[in-house]
C-alpha cells in the first residue's frame, strides 16, 4: 500500500549513501512506496548500502537502467532538521554530504530489529591456568563493570583469538547469556529538587531556564570562574528541557569527565543519562542512538560526534569547556562542534550553553557584540576563593643542572606534604623527553615515515612519534653514528618531572596522568577518584589534569613551563596558554583550604603571563580581540586552510601552484592567498604536506569561492586537497 508515502512505487527518488562517491543516486521507488527521510536499503553495483531517502530523483538517466530501492530500514524517518542540518554543515565545512551522513548514521546494526541476542559476560568459574591472553579479557569486563560483550566485540578489544574465549567459556569463567537489545534508559525526574543554590547561580540558572522555556533557539555563555558551580546551574536547565519533555544533549571535551558527570546527574535526576563516545560498547552505542531516534533517551552525554545524534525533539545543548580544543573535529569532517552545536540548535529551536571560566575568544567576542548572552559567576561556590597565583622567575630561582624544578617550587610542595596536601605540577608534554640526541655526532632521533623527533617514552621503554604513533625500541647505540652509551634525553616531559619527584621526595605517593597511558575510561575514572580521595600527595600531568576535575585536598599548582605554550607562532599562543593555565590554576583550593598557583617562567614580565597572573580578564580579552582585529584574523577575518597531501613534493606543490595561480575569484572578493609553502610538518607517514592559507573578510561568500576554486584545479587521484574552515591548528 503506497497510502501515506510520497513517492509510489516506481517513482524515481534521491537517495543518499555514505559511499564516498559525492553524489544522490537516482532509484526507483519499491512496492508500497517510499517518503523522504526514510531510511533504505538500496543496491550499489554488486553491493547492498543502506541510505536515505534525499527526495525527488533528478532523471536524465536511461529509465530503464534504474534500480528500484531494495527496502525499508525499521528506523524512524530521518527528520527535515537533521537532513537541513547535515546539508548545511556539509556546505560550511565543505565536506561531501555522504561523509556528513556517515556521522549521522553511527549505529551499530542499523534498522536491525531489537529482539536478542547472545552476550558473553563474567561467570562464577575460574580458568585453569591464567594466560596473558586470558587476563586481557578478564581485565576488559572487569573495566566495563560488568557489560556484556557480542563476542566479536569482546575478542576484539581484549586482542583475543575466538578460541581463547571459547577455552573460558568451557571453564564457566564466561558465560553466554541473550540479552535484550536496546533496553529503554531509565526515566530521569526533572522535578527532583537540586541542591540549594547560591545567589548568583539561582540568577543564572533562572535566565538559563527562561531560555529553555521559549522554546526558541538562543545562545548564552555561562562564564563561571573555576570551581563558581556551572555545571549545578546549567543542571537547571536539563530540569527544564525534562519539564518541557524535550531532549537535553551535554557535550564534554573529555571521556574522563563523563564518570564524574554521570554521578551528578544521577544524584539530581535520580538516573543516569545516555552516553555516547568512544568508551562505550558497540550495543551501547545501538540502543543509545535507537532511544534517541525514538525520544526515549532525555538526555545524553556525549563527546562532539553526538551532536549527529537523531534527536526527535532537541531542546538543550550544553557545551562544557566550550574552549577546549578538542572539540574541532581534526580528521576527517573538518568540523567544530560547538560552532556546528550552534548551527544544530537553531535549526531544532533548542537552546544553547557554552559553558567555561576562560571562554574561546570567538565566543566572548559573539557574547561582546550581543549575538550570545552572556551570564557571569564570578565567585566561586561556598566558601572556596580564587588560588593566588604568582611567578617563579627562572632567571634568579633557577634550578639545579638536569633538574627542572626551581628550590622555590620545591621547597612549596614539601610544605604541602608535611600539611597532608595535594600539589599538582603541570607540564603539557607527554612521555620522557621531547628529544634524544647522539653527544657524539650531534644526530637528533628522528622518525622514519614523518618530520618529527621521536620522544622517549621510558614507561613503554620506547621512543614514539607523536605524528604518526610509530614507535620502536630505545637503542643502546646512535644510528647515525654508531657510538655506543651516547644517546642523551634533553628537555623534560612529564615522566622525567616524575622522576625528579621522586628523587626529591621518595616517601610521596606520585601520581602521573597523562592521556598516552592507554587506560580504558573506567580505569582513568577510578583513578582519579582514588586521587581526589586523598591517594595521591603529588600529581605530575599533562592537560589531561587541567580540565574540569575536582581535587578537594589540592592547595597547589606548579607550571612547570609557562613559557611552553607561548614559542609558537600559532594565532591562538596567547589564548591557548591563557586558557591553560588558568583552567589547571582553577584546579587549586577548591574546597577549605586556599590554594597557591606557581608559575616557572623565564620571562615573568611577558604581557600574557602578567594577565594570567593578575587575573584581569576582560583587559585580556580585550587586548587579545583588538590584536586580532587589527590583523584582520578570526573572528574579525575569516580564514580558511589548504592542506595538500601527496606523495611527493613536486606533486604537492604542483597542485598548491596551479591554486595559487587560480585564486582570481577569491581575489576579486577581496580575499588574500598565501602559499603554497611547505607545512609546518612536512612530511607524515611518508606523505608530503603543503598549505595555503586564505585570509578573508567576513560578510563574503567564502565557501562558495573556496569550492569553485578547489574544483578549478586538477588534482592528480592519489593526491588529496582539503580544505579546513576557521582553522585552529596550522601545522
Ligand atoms: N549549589 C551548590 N551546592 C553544593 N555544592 C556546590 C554547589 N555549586 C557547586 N558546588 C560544588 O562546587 C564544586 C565546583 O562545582 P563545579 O564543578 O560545577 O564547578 P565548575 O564551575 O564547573 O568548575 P570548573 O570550571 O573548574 O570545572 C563541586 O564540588 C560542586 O559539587
Ligand atoms: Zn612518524
Amino acid at each position: 500500500m503506497s497510502h501515506g508515502r510520497s513517492f509510489p512505487q516506481g517513482a524515481l527518488v534521491g537517495v543518499l549513501t555514505a559511499e564516498p562517491l559525492d553524489r544522490v543516486l537516482d532509484y526507483k521507488a519499491p512496492e508500497g512506496g517510499v517518503s523522504t527521510g526514510d531510511f533504505v536499503v538500496v543496491p550499489l553495483g554488486p553491493r547492498k548500502v543502506a541510505g536515505v531517502v534525499w527526495g525527488p530523483g533528478e532523471g536524465g538517466f536511461d529509465p530503464a537502467k534504474i534500480r528500484p530501492v531494495a527496502g525499508l530500514l525499521d528506523v524512524p524517518p530521518m527528520r527535515p532538521e537533521m537532513r537541513e542540518f547535515l546539508t548545511r554543515a556539509a556546505d560550511y565545512t565543505l565536506t561531501p554530504l555522504s561523509m556528513m551522513l556517515r556521522l549521522a548514521t553511527r549505529c551499530p546494526g542499523l534498522g536491525q530489529p531489537p529482539g536478542t541476542r547472545d552476550v558473553l559476560r563474567r561467570g562464577q568459574g575460574a580458568p585453569d591456568r591464567m594466560t596473558p591472553a586470558r587476563a586481557r579479557v578478564l581485565e576488559v569486563l572487569e573495566e566495563h563493570g560488568g557489560a556484556g560483550f557480542a563476542p566479536g566485540e569482546l575478542s576484539q578489544l581484549a586482542g583475543v583469538s575466538s578460541s581463547v574465549l571459547k577455552g573460558l567459556e568451557a571453564q564457566g569463567a564466561l558465560v553466554r547469556v541473550p540479552e535484550p537489545r536496546d533496553r529503554p534508559y531509565d526515566r530521569l525526574d526533572g522535578s527532583l529538587p537540586g541542591r540549594p543554590l547560591s545567589d548568583d547561580q539561582t540568577r543564572a540558572a533562572e535566565a538559563l531556564r527562561a531560555t529553555v522555556a521559549t522554546r526558541r533557539y538562543s545562545t548564552t555563555l555561562l562564564k563561571g570562574v573555576t570551581g563558581s558551580g556551572k555545571t549545578e546551574v546549567y543542571l537547571e536547565a536539563v530540569a527544564e528541557a525534562l519539564a518541557q519533555g524535550r531532549q537535553a544533549l551535554v557535550l564534554l571535551p573529555e571521556i574522563a569527565l563523563t564518570g564524574a558527570f554521570l554521578d551528578r546527574v544521577e544524584e539530581r535526576f535520580g538516573a543516569k543519562p545516555a552516553e555516547w563516545h568512544s568508551g562505550v560498547t558497540q550495543a551501547e552505542r545501538r540502543r543509545c542512538w535507537n532511544a534517541v531516534a525514538e525520544g526515549q533517551a532525555q538526555l545524553v552525554v556525549g563527546a562532539r560526534s553526538a551532536l549527529f545524534l537523531p534527536f526527535r525533539d532537541l531542546g538543550l545543548l550544553v557545551v562544557d569547556e566550550e574552549h577546549d580544543s578538542s572539540y574541532k573535529q581534526e580528521d576527517g569532517a573538518l568540523y567544530h562542534a560547538r560552532d556546528m552545536g550552534v548551527l544544530r540548535a537553531s535549526i531544532s529551536n533548542a537552546a544553547v550553553i557554552l559553558a567555561s571560566a576562560t571562554p574561546a575568544l570567538e565566543t566572548w567576542a559573539n557574547a561582546d557584540a550581543g549575538k550570545y548572552a552572556r551570564l557571569d559567576l564570578p565567585q566561586r561556590f561556598g566558601t572556596a576563593s580564587l588560588p593566588e597565583m604568582a611567578a617563579v622567575d627562572m632567571r634568579t630561582d633557577t634550578p639545579e643542572r638536569g633538574t627542572w624544578l626551581s628550590p622555590g617550587l620545591v621547597e612549596q610542595v614539601r610544605a604541602r606534604i608535611e600539611a597532608g596536601e595535594q600539589s599538582l605540577l603541570f607540564l603539557n608534554r607527554r612521555g620522557y623527553a621531547p628529544l634524544t640526541l647522539c653527544r657524539a655526532c650531534g644526530h637528533q632521533l628522528g622518525c622514519t615515515h614523518c618530520d618529527a623527533r621521536l620522544v622517549e617514552h621510558r614507561f613503554r621503554k620506547r621512543l614514539v612519534c607523536h605524528q604518526c604513533g610509530d614507535s620502536q625500541p630505545i637503542p643502546t647505540d646512535c644510528p647515525s653514528c654508531h657510538v655506543e652509551g651516547k644517546l642523551t634525553a634533553i628537555g623534560p616531559g612529564v615522566e622525567r618531572i616524575a622522576e625528579e619527584v621522586t628523587a626529591r621526595f621518595p616517601d610521596a605517593r606520585i601520581a602521573v596522568l597523562s592521556s598516552d597511558q592507554l587506560e580504558s575510561a573506567r580505569a582513568l575514572k577510578a583513578r582519579i577518584e582514588q586521587i581526589a580521595a586523598g591517594g595521591a600527595d603529588i600529581i605530575v600531568g599533562t592537560q589531561i589534569v587541567a580540565k574540569g576535575h575536582n581535587f578537594p585536598l589540592l592547595t597547589l599548582v606548579g607550571v612547570v613551563d609557562a613559557d611552553l605554550g607561548l614559542m609558537g607562532a600559532d594565532l591562538r599562543a596567547a589564548e591557548r596558554t591563557f586558557q591553560l593555565i588558568r583552567q589547571v590554576a582553577g584546579r587549586a583550593g577548591r574546597a577549605e583550604r586556599p590554594g597557591v598557583a606557581l608559575l616557572q617562567t623565564y620571562q615573568p614580565e611577558h604581557g600574557v603571563i602578567r594577565a594570567i597572573l593578575n587575573g584581569d580578564e576582560e583587559a585580556f580579552w580585550r587586548a587579545e580581540a583588538a590584536a586580532r582585529e587589527a590583523a584582520g584574523a578570526p573572528p574579525y577575518g575569516r580564514m580558511a586552510g589548504v592542506i595538500i597531501n601527496a606523495p611527493d613534493e613536486q606533486r604537492a606543490f604542483g597542485v598548491g601552484r596551479a591554486l595559487a595561480q587560480n585564486a582570481g575569484g577569491l581575489t576579486r572578493l577581496g580575499a588574500q592567498v598565501f602559499g603554497p609553502v611547505a607545512a609546518p610538518v612536512a612530511r607524515v607517514r611518508g606523505r608530503i604536506r603543503v598549505r595555503l592559507l586564505v585570509k578573508a573578510p567576513r560578510g563574503i561568500a567564502l565557501q562558495a569561492a573556496l569550492a569553485a576554486w578547489r574544483s578549478s584545479v586538477q588534482v592528480p587521484s592519489n593526491t588529496r586537497v582539503t580544505i579546513d574552515i576557521d582553522p585552529q591548528s596550522f601545522y
